[in-house]
């Protein structure tokens, strides 16, 4: 297993490219499926997820082409296949998005339970509620999904979410864009990720109204047409290097970001003492030299601070000056990477879903071990911060959402190397 050795040293400084969203590009390759003709998909970022969703789609049969330089081309339409194996899926939970279009385009799906992870238990009952209530036929056996629409068709349904759901509202969504009448969706995810996967339902002629608020309307279309659509840059890839150059006093500018996606980040970070500017496609962030102020936050869904940007600032308030809680409210295990900090030296004590951390001016090095992807990027941010060399085990967690990570803290001036193990 490959491992990073991070050297602490001193500030970040420079100017890196934000890769597209892993987050939307998951659920936007599933929505080809939903096509009746290819769909070009640009921007999409090299990790490991969508060599895994690619590997998904292929696994059934559908047809897609890879140009390194034009993007995927994926044509649903030649889709042999109905089932996502448990060899894939557990390794990649977002493959339960494939349920919602397969059943929606070919009227029956099987799909192997994604299950827990280490963040938390992450159940998918509103997706499967969802779709009962447009009409299907579910059953769970033998750890699979098995979801078959009765008269080949989906029908229109008011669904209203017990809790916002980032998957289950993309599930449904796109389940709804082929279905026979309208759907309303109450208590939807706000998310840009549920944003940008609409609007490329719509440049495939889908009828979508209310994106981007908890309201979401759905008229059915009998067919969805091929496009060309572009993903989105990833905020949570842009915030965690924010998050790094703030927390090593530096100055960095990020390009291709719609900084409007990190709202919530960007205020937090201002609260920590940085100076913020921002463009149109650009944000540049500049401690001016100086340590961050602890701050204090709980994860909540979209406009609110986000629960995969908690970790990195989790670390970034073990080097801050003063004490700092931060509530997990999403996912019930996802404050672990605390303690591999403490072994660093971090001072941080967990009660329940809190965390209070309070900050020392430097961390040591040791070597550590992730247990989910955003933990992993922020033992690396905390190896920046600590003297000597730290080494992050397991990343394959990072590989799996991070593209190019050494690439782009080495243009940071970090001094950061792979060993391949
Ligand atoms: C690929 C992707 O986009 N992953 C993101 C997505 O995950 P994901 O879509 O899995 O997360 P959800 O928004 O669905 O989960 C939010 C909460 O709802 C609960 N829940 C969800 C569905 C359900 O049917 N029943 C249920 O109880 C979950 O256990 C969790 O406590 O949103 C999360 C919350 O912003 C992010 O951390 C993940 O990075
Ligand atoms: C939790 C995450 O991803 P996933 O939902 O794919 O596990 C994440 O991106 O931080």
């Amino acid at each position: 297993m490959d491992k990073l050795l991070i050297r602490g040293g001193g500030p970040l400084c420079g100017e890196i490219r934000v890769s597209g969203s892993k987050n939307a590009a998951l659920p936007i390759l599933a929505a080809t499926l939903l096509s009746s003709e290819p769909v070009l998909i640009r921007n999409l970022p090299h990790l490991q997820d969508i060599t895994t969703m690619i590997a998904l789609l292929r696994s059934m049969g559908t047809e897609l082409l890879v140009d390194e330089r034009l993007g995927v081309e994926i044509n649903g339409a030649t889709t042999k296949e109905t089932t996502a194996p448990y060899a894939l899926v557990k390794t990649m939970r977002a493959s339960i998005l494939v349920l919602g279009p397969l059943l929606a385009h070919f009227g029956h799906a099987r799909v192997s339970f994604p299950g827990g992870c280490a963040i938390g238990s992450r159940p998918v009952d509103q997706h499967l509620r969802g779709l009962e209530a447009m009409g299907a036929h579910i059953d769970v056996e033998e750890g699979y999904i098995t979801a078959t629409s009765p008269n080949g068709r989906l029908k229109g349904a008011h669904i209203l979410f017990d809790m916002v759901t980032v998957g289950g509202t993309e599930n449904l969504l796109m389940a709804a864009a082929l279905a026979d009448g309208r759907t309303i969706l109450e208590n939807a995810a706000r998310e840009p990720e549920i944003v940008d996967l609409a609007e490329c339902l719509i440049a495939m002629g889908a009828k979508i109204s209310g994106h981007g608020s908890a309201t979401i309307v759905i008229d059915g279309v009998d067919t969805l047409k091929g496009c060309t659509y572009s993903v989105m840059p990833d905020r949570i890839e842009a915030g965690t290097y924010l998050v790094a150059a703030a927390a090593t006093r530096g100055s960095i500018r990020l390009r291709d970001i719609d900084p409007r996606t990190l709202e919530a980040v960007l205020v937090k970070l201002e609260e920590a003492g940085a100076h913020i500017e921002t463009g149109d496609d650009w944000i540049h962030l500049d401690m001016k030299g100086q340590r961050p102020k602890a701050v204090s936050f709980k994860t909540v869904p979209y406009p609110g601070f986000p629960t995969d940007m908690q970790a990195q600032f989790t670390a970034m308030n073990a080097v801050a000056d003063g004490v700092a809680r931060v509530t997990e409210t999403i996912f019930e295990n996802r404050l672990v990477q605390a303690h591999e900090m403490n072994r660093m030296g971090a001072k941080i004590s967990v009660e329940g879903n809190t965390a209070m951390i309070t900050g020392t001016e430097r961390l040591k090095a040791a070597p550590v071990m992730a247990s989910d992807l955003r933990a992993s990027a922020s033992l690396v941010i905390a190896g920046l911060v600590a003297d000597g060399d730290t080494i992050v085990d397991r990343i394959y967690h990072i590989d799996r959402g991070y593209e190019c990570i050494e690439e782009k803290f080495l243009a940071l001036g970090a001094d950061i190397r792979r060993i391949a193990g």
